[in-house]
């Protein structure tokens, strides 16, 4: 993040500076000192994504990016938070203030992003409710209940009205999946004689042999788990043969590839070698696959409080799904005092609402291959890297903040708010980049460069028309055929979007440029 530092820098923000609250007094003080805090702490919470396509105009971050928008709020309730613990008597009202307007703010955005939920009546969720009753015997509290929801499978549903910070589900250590199972295991001695193989291959390969062990202290976490995962890991020819022009064709062949060889190296050895340990008709490639299905669209990274990282399977908190502005944010580290995971609110969620945590910052060839699905609403992080030599631009990198970036992409140009000239929606370090490549001397976008700039825009258009052309038109007729190729076609939907979405602001940019020129 070095070059997203300088970037900061060069915008006159010190991430490491104090925060100073003058003349606190006048009609509009709290709203104007709200709006300070939060240029500060949408840079702070900003990634290399959205730094890369604001630009130098790192505060209209937020505009496009609720997520980016609840964390720079939810950094500036914790700071609040901080000082009125620490006491600074003297502005305790102030801050208040401050507190109750960002509390009122999350709130705001919420409303405006909430997603609806519709709960599917007609299915039991008896293995769902044993499974939360087990977990309260281990200890769990939980304020979610188990529904199943369309287009989801199961969601965590709240029970009461949650405000922020108050925590939704709280898990104690005994009742996660972690390492120290496979340690305490009879596979650990022969698995860790095997070269190379790593805690994670381990702890799936125990998972394979537990989950059909009816004396399993997780007997009705295995129980309640879905028989068939769906995600792009299972993807049939026909799936794959439908994403035709996309880099998730690639990407797909490419992770089972990989599987299928991790399963090569391993199989049928183990089962020869060890055949009371690894059973032959527990380890069958299906069933491998099931297991990597399980541990990508399932496993969490926990922080210990020894401070080691592990992906482990939580109970109960497996059922929360994933959502671009979900409401738990901040997860995953175990907390010393109670040795609990805890998830708490980053926003409000009411009785009745599907209560969703976030998986990451993912695309949705991310989500697809390793989770199934493609999120609702626009996601910021749905990229396209562009393979573009950028060494050209390498040895102005100290001029201009814009030309330390190395590796070029593209997104939706919805997502810009600037599609005017020297703009046209498209992201400024990938415009500079050519710019520095037509003409290496250029100091800035000025109106002698409008021939350059059409130049460029004609060109960038014609490589994206070529990338819509190769993405091909949709097919209708396929719609209502399985799973699989319904959601390599959604996802070749979206993509052509995108595509078409630069193609279209390429078009308006050379009508400008063009208006431009005869008016010179
Ligand atoms: C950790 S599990 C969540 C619980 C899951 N719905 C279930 O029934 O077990 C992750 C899986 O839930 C589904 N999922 C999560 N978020 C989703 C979303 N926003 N839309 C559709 N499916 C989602 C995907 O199938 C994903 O692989």
């Amino acid at each position: 993040m070095e070059d997203d530092k300088k970037i900061l820098e060069d915008k006159g923000f010190n991430l490491q500076g104090q925060v100073v609250f003058e003349n606190y007094s006048g009609p509009d003080w709290t709203n104007k000192t709200m709006d300070i805090l939060l240029q500060k702490a949408r840079i702070m919470c900003s990634d290399e994504v959205e730094l890369y396509f604001a630009g130098v105009d790192v505060t209209s971050v937020h505009l496009y990016n609720p997520r980016i928008e609840l964390e720079a709020l939810h950094t500036i309730l914790s700071f609040l938070d901080k000082a009125l613990c620490s006491g600074y008597h003297t502005i305790n009202g102030i801050l208040h203030t401050l507190r109750e307007l960002s509390i009122k703010l999350i709130q705001e955005l919420g409303d405006k992003i909430r997603l609806e939920t519709i709960i599917v009546t007609n299915y039991s969720c008896d293995k769902e409710r044993y499974l939360l009753q087990w977990g309260k015997s281990k200890g769990v509290r939980s304020k979610l209940q188990v529904a199943y929801v369309e287009g989801a499978g199961r969601g965590a549903i709240a029970t009461e009205d949650l405000k922020v910070g108050d925590i939704a589900l709280e898990i104690p250590v005994s009742a996660i999946i972690s390492e120290e199972l496979v340690h305490e295991s009879d596979m650990f001695p022969i698995l860790e004689k095997i070269d190379g193989i790593s805690l994670e291959t381990m702890m799936l390969l125990w998972s394979m042999k537990e989950k059909h062990n009816p004396d399993s202290k997780f007997k009705l976490y295995f129980d309640a788990l879905p028989e068939v995962f769906n995600t792009g890991l299972s993807f049939g020819v026909n799936a794959i043969m439908a994403l035709d022009g996309t880099l998730l064709l690639e990407e797909t062949v490419q992770a089972k590839e990989h599987l299928r060889t991790q399963y090569d190296e391993l199989f049928p050895a183990l089962c020869n070698d060890h055949p009371g340990i690894f059973p032959t008709e527990l380890y069958t490639w299906d069933q491998f696959l099931w297991a990597c299905e399980l541990w990508y669209s399932n496993g969490m990274k926990v922080m210990f409080t020894d401070g080691k990282l592990q992906t482990c399977l939580v109970p109960i908190a497996g059922f929360l799904n994933h959502s671009l502005c979900p409401h738990i944010l901040h997860y995953g580290k175990v907390d010393s005092a109670t040795n609990s995971l805890r998830f708490p609110l980053s926003r409000p969620c009411n009785a009745g609402e599907q209560c969703y945590l976030s998986y990451g910052k993912f695309s949705s060839s991310h989500l697809v291959t390793f989770y199934g699905f493609l999120p609702q609403g626009e996601n910021p992080y749905d990229v396209m890297p562009l393979d573009i030599d950028a060494t050209i631009t390498d040895c102005s990198k100290d001029c201009c903040p814009l030309s330390s970036w190395t590796n070029h992409m593209v997104r939706g140009t919805w997502f810009s708010k600037n599609p005017g000239i020297f703009h046209y929606g498209l992201p400024p370090p990938l415009l500079y980049h050519f710019r520095r490549a037509q003409s290496p001397m250029l100091q800035a976008n000025t109106h002698e460069n409008l021939e350059t700039e059409l130049e460029i825009l004609e060109a960038l258009r014609s490589t994206f028309e070529d990338m819509l052309e190769t993405l091909g038109e949709t097919d209708l007729d396929d719609r209502s055929t399985s799973w699989d190729v319904k959601l390599a076609m959604e996802f070749k939907d979206q993509q052509r979007r995108i595509v078409s979405s630069i193609v279209t602001s390429c078009y308006y940019g050379c009508k400008l440029l063009e208006d431009e020129l005869l008016k010179k």
